[in-house]
């Protein structure tokens, strides 16, 4: 399959040169020590010179490769000229030998829609200070921080790359091990890490560390958990899920936005999990649809319904799609 390959897999193979490259940007940016802290709603809702630079490394990079997609990125930034050392125009050869799920083979570059969030965790990553100082006590928040890109057709999330810029952070910065990039697409699988599950019969919730209210807090006692974990970042907390750490990510509130669900919710799906709102309903990616995830996020790598049938009434009421 690697003569012609078809349009998706080739947005997927820049897709993933792309966060491999944002990835970087991140750990530059964090080893200056400069972060370049912006306030834009208030202290929890942060934007750093890494957000900025990626964002425009990505969409750059996308819009230079496949000029008829919608691109939409988390960060509102003045029009202005990238430099050219941001723009990737790589691929993952890997991916481009893979065959298109037939259901894919066909789409075309104006069908589709790709959510960028360019640093998710950003509260985490600036709480982290720098590589160079890090005080033990906040190194372990780096691995909250990821780079998401999410790729959806007909309202549906099609695929994803999540890169996770400081995996492996233990090793040190001059470990070429730290990083990886993890991609998935339902019909085809999930690549860069192992799946995994909780034990049988687990229930261990993860939630936010940092935007958590009293309907989030009564959400997860509803759910009757062993466990619950507390971490920044969608994407870190559907890794979470893969990797068999945590059995639901519950959130029931008002503050992710597609692009923090879209590439989680390909790669959950590619291994047969399910990211929904908290009553249990579908998120679409349409390029016109609301950006905020109002009914909150719902995911789970098995026994969702179990998950949705927890969540009180109350709740249910105070958060409306
Ligand atoms: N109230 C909020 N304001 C801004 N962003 C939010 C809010 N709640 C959640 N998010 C986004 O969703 C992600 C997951 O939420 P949490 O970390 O609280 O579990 C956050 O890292 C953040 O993404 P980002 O860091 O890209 O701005
Ligand atoms: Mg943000
Ligand atoms: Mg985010
Ligand atoms: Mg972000």
């Amino acid at each position: 399959m690697s003569g012609n390959p078809a349009v998706v897999m080739r947005l997927v193979a820049s897709a993933y040169a792309m966060a491999e490259k944002a990835g970087a940007i991140v750990r530059r940016v964090l080893q200056s020590g400069e972060l370049g802290i912006v306030e834009k709603t208030g202290a929890n809702d942060l934007q750093t010179l890494a957000d900025r630079l990626v964002q425009q490394s990505i969409c750059a990079s996308l819009s230079k490769s496949f000029p008829k997609i919608t691109i939409i990125g988390e960060e509102d930034l003045p029009e202005e000229a990238v430099k050219e050392d941001l723009i990737e125009s790589g691929q993952s050869e890997d991916i481009l030998q893979k065959s298109c799920p037939a259901e894919y083979s066909a789409l075309k570059e104006e069908e589709l829609v790709v959510w960028v969030d360019p640093l998710d965790g950003t509260k985490e990553y600036t709480e982290a200070l720098t590589l160079t100082h890090l005080q033990p006590n906040h190194q372990w928040l780096l691995d909250h921080v990821t780079v998401l890109i999410g790729i959806a057709y007909g309202g549906k999330a099609i695929a994803g790359v999540i890169n996770q810029p400081f995996f492996n952070y233990q090793l040190g910065t001059e470990s070429a091990d730290m990083g990886r990039t993890l991609w998935g697409m339902p019909g085809l699988g999930a690549f860069g890490f192992e799946l995994q599950e909780v034990p049988d019969g687990r229930r261990i919730v993860t939630t936010t560390r940092s935007h958590s209210n009293k309907l989030v807090t009564d959400t997860v006692d509803a759910m009757e958990p062993h466990d619950v974990i507390r971490v920044g970042g969608a994407g870190n907390k559907i890794i979470q899920l893969v990797e068999g750490k945590a059995s639901a990510y519950v959130f029931a509130s008002l503050g992710t936005k597609k692009w923090d669900t879209c590439a989680p919710e390909a790669i959950l799906l590619a291994v047969g999990g399910k990211l929904t709102d908290m009553h249990g309903s579908a998120l679409c990616y349409d390029a016109n649809v609301k950006h905020m995830n109002s009914a909150g996020v719902l995911a789970t790598l098995r026994n969702h319904q179990y998950y949705a049938s927890r969540v009180p009434q109350s709740v249910l009421q105070a958060l409306k799609p």
